[in-house]
C-alpha cells in the first residue's frame, strides 16, 4: 500500500514552508501532497537554496511514491505575497481553506492521513475569524464533539484533557462526562492505532499535590477520582488521580503507557522539554490521522534556512506508519 498523505504547511510567514520544502529533499515512500500556493513554496526553496519540483496531483490516478526534491501539489491561491516573518491577515482565509480541503480530502477518502503545519492562531482571530487550533477546527470540520491532544516523544505519550483554554476556564471544564469522553477515546486509540493490549493510563491531578486530601481543591475528591473509579470498573486501567510533579518522574512514567494532564500546560512542557524538535502531535477520535508539529511558526527564524524539520519529519514518518497500520 503507497499511502496518500496530505500536507498543509501552515502560516505562509512562518517556518512551515520552508519546512515542507526540506522534508521533499528526501523523497517518501508514501505520495505526499502539499496542499499550498505554488508560488510560495517556489520562493521558499529559492531562498533556502534547496531544489524543489511540484508535480500535479491526480485523485484518479493511482498513488505513487514522491521522488526526492518533489513534493505532489494541490493548488489553493494565496490573497497577498508573503514575507517571511511578517503575518498578514489577508492570508488567514487561505490557511483556513488549505486545512479544509485537506480535512474534507481526508474525509472523503481522497487521502489516507493530513499532517500539519504550524500555523498562527493570533493571526486568524486578528482577521476576525474565531479560531483556538487545528484540533478544535478538525473535530468541527468532521462533526464530532469531542477529539484528543496527544503529543508523543519516544516512548513519552502525553494527552490533555484540555487544549486551548484559558486558565481560569479550566477547572468548571474537568467533568465526569469530559474524563469519560476522553479517557475511552484514548484508550481506544491506544488499543487500536497504537497496539498496546492492556494500556495503562497515568492521570494527573489538577491542583498542587493532587489536592492535598482536600485542602488545595476539591477537584480531585469530587471529580476525577470518583471517575476513574467508574472507568476502572469498566476494565480501563487508570493510574490515579497523582500530583503531576509525582506522575512525570521516571518511576512513575515507567508504569504507564500515556500521561492524561488536564490543561495544555501541564503536560507539554515536559513533553517538550524530553523531546523538542522530534515530537509528534497527533490527534485522536478524528474520523481520520492527522499528526502535526510540535511546534509553532516561529517568526523569528522564518526566511533564515535554519528552522529544523525534524518535528515534521517524524509527524510524517508517524502518519505514514498509522496510515499503513490502519490499511493493513
Ligand atoms: N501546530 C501548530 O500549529 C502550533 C502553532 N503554534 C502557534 O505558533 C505561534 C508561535 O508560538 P510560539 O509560542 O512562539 O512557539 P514557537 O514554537 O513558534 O517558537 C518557540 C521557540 O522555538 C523555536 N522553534 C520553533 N520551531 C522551531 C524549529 N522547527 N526549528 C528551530 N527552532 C524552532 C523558535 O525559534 C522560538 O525560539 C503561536 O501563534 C502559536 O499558537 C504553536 C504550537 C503549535
Ligand atoms: N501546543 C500544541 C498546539 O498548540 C497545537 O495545536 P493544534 O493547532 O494542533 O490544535
Amino acid at each position: 500500500m503507497i499511502p496518500r498523505i496530505a500536507l498543509t504547511p501552515g502560516e505562509p510567514a512562518g517556518i512551515g514552508p520552508e519546512l515542507a520544502v526540506k522534508v521533499a529533499q528526501q523523497g517518501s515512500a508514501a505520495q505526499v501532497v502539499s496542499i499550498v500556493d505554488p508560488t510560495l513554496l517556489y520562493q521558499t526553496a529559492a531562498n533556502v537554496k534547496l531544489p524543489l519540483q511540484l508535480l500535479p496531483f491526480s485523485q484518479d490516478a493511482p498513488p505513487s511514491s514522491t521522488p526526492p526534491g518533489s513534493l505532489y501539489i494541490k493548488e489553493a491561491p494565496m490573497a497577498a505575497e508573503a514575507q517571511p516573518g511578517v503575518l498578514n491577515p489577508a492570508n488567514s482565509p487561505y490557511v483556513l481553506k488549505t486545512l479544509e480541503m485537506a480535512a474534507q480530502g481526508c474525509l472523503e477518502g481522497s487521502f489516507d492521513a493530513l499532517v500539519t503545519g504550524p500555523v498562527h492562531k493570533g493571526v486568524i482571530n486578528d482577521a476576525g475569524i474565531p479560531f483556538s487550533g487545528h484540533t478544535e477546527f478538525f473535530a468541527d470540520q468532521a462533526g464530532v464533539e469531542r477529539v484528543v491532544m496527544m503529543l508523543t516523544a519516544e516512548e513519552l505519550r502525553v494527552a490533555l484533557v484540555t487544549t486551548h483554554l484559558p486558565l481560569k476556564e479550566v477547572s468548571s471544564a474537568i467533568t465526569e462526562n469530559r474524563l469519560i469522553q476522553i479517557i475511552h477515546i484514548l484508550h481506544h486509540s491506544l488499543t487500536k492505532q497504537f497496539r498496546i493490549s492492556a494500556p495503562r493510563i497515568g492521570v494527573c491531578g489538577l491542583n498542587p499535590h493532587a489536592g492535598e486530601g482536600g485542602h488545595l481543591g476539591r477537584e480531585e475528591i469530587e471529580i476525577i477520582a470518583p471517575t476513574l473509579e467508574k472507568l476502572r470498573a469498566q476494565g480501563i486501567q487508570c493510574i490515579g488521580p497523582l500530583p503531576a510533579d509525582t506522575l512525570f518522574t521516571p518511576p512513575q512514567l515507567a508504569r504507564c503507557d500515556a500521561i492524561l494532564a488536564m490543561y495544555h500546560d501541564q503536560g507539554l512542557p515536559v513533553l517538550k522539554f524530553k523531546g523538542f524538535g522530534k515530537a509528534v502531535n497527533i490527534t485522536l477520535g478524528l474520523p481520520f490521522i492527522r499528526t502535526s508539529v510540535d511546534h509553532g511558526t516561529a517568526l523569528d527564524l522564518a526566511g533564515s534556512g535554519q528552522a529544523d524539520s525534524g518535528s515534521l519529519e517524524a509527524a510524517l514518518s508517524q502518519a505514514i506508519e498509522l496510515a499503513k497500520r490502519q490499511g493493513a
